[in-house]
């Protein structure tokens, strides 16, 4: 298990890395398991990796009928909306590439949110088998230092049965549908990039802070038997020891 944290210029050069790791372990993954079974994050980092994959160099890298879509986090919300983060990764990735359609599962459907949260949990157990363990789940990390939709103070960052969960948010005035830290810490490798100086301090203290996962729940990521790599950019860093 390793943790690696790589620093680059900008987005570009973070998404230009990202796109080549991602490449790389679904290769070795649909060599080694005959697929590769990812959770892809939302927000508006990861668009530029999501274009960057649709794009012959990296597209036609990967066998997309061998690989099975799923989602870290979502907003409530039908994927005609523009918070939808399924509605982006269609509009960035998933329009462009040819995964079928029944590897393919977002998280949002025309019902209780709780109890799709339980048929998203079996999903996952259905395509991984009772380990759970994904090949790859992508994060990004909010500037107060949330990740997936584990937000400060949550009961959610307590949970340790449920590997899906979902809750109304009260300051976005929404319902969250996300991974819980144990199922994000089971993957074999998870990937996070982030950039721009809003999000420094929250780097500093989840990286090298005192630990306190109620303030800034990406402390909370620690895979068990897997790599993490934090993909950021020279002005996140400014304030992390030199290594
Ligand atoms: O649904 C979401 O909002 C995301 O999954 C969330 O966890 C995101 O990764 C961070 O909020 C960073 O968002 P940005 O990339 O937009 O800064």
């Amino acid at each position: 298990m390793a943790s690696t944290v790589k620093i680059f210029d900008d987005k570009n050069e973070i998404s230009t890395a990202c796109a080549k790791m991602f490449t790389d372990l679904a290769q070795k993954a649909i060599a080694e398991n005959g697929k590769f079974v990812v959770a892809l994050t939302g927000g508006s980092s990861p668009e530029t990796l999501y274009k960057d994959l649709a794009e012959a160099s990296y597209k036609e890298q990967i066998d997309w009928s061998k690989v099975f879509v799923f989602w870290g986090d979502e907003r409530w919300v039908p994927l005609t909306d523009d918070k939808s983060n399924g509605k982006m990764a269609n509009r960035t990735l998933l329009n462009k590439v040819p995964v079928p359609k029944n590897q393919i599962f977002y998280m949002w459907a025309d019902k209780d949110v709780s109890q799709y949260a339980e048929e998203y949990e079996n999903a996952i157990r259905e395509v991984l088998g009772d380990g759970m363990r994904f090949d790859l789940i992508l994060l990004g990390m909010g500037p107060e230092g949330h990740t997936a939709s584990l937000f400060p103070y949550e009961p959610v960052l307590h949970e340790e049965t449920k590997l899906v969960d979902a809750y109304y948010l009260k300051s976005q005035n929404m319902y969250r549908i996300t991974f819980t830290a144990p199922l994000i810490n089971k993957a074999k490798e998870i990937i996070l990039m982030l950039y721009g100086n809003e999000k420094a301090e929250a780097l500093y203290e989840v990286l090298e802070g005192e630990r306190n996962p109620d303030l800034y729940p990406a402390q909370l990521l620690n895979p068990v038997n897997g790599n993490i790599t934090w993909l950021i950019d020279k002005t996140i860093a400014k304030d992390l020891k030199k290594e």
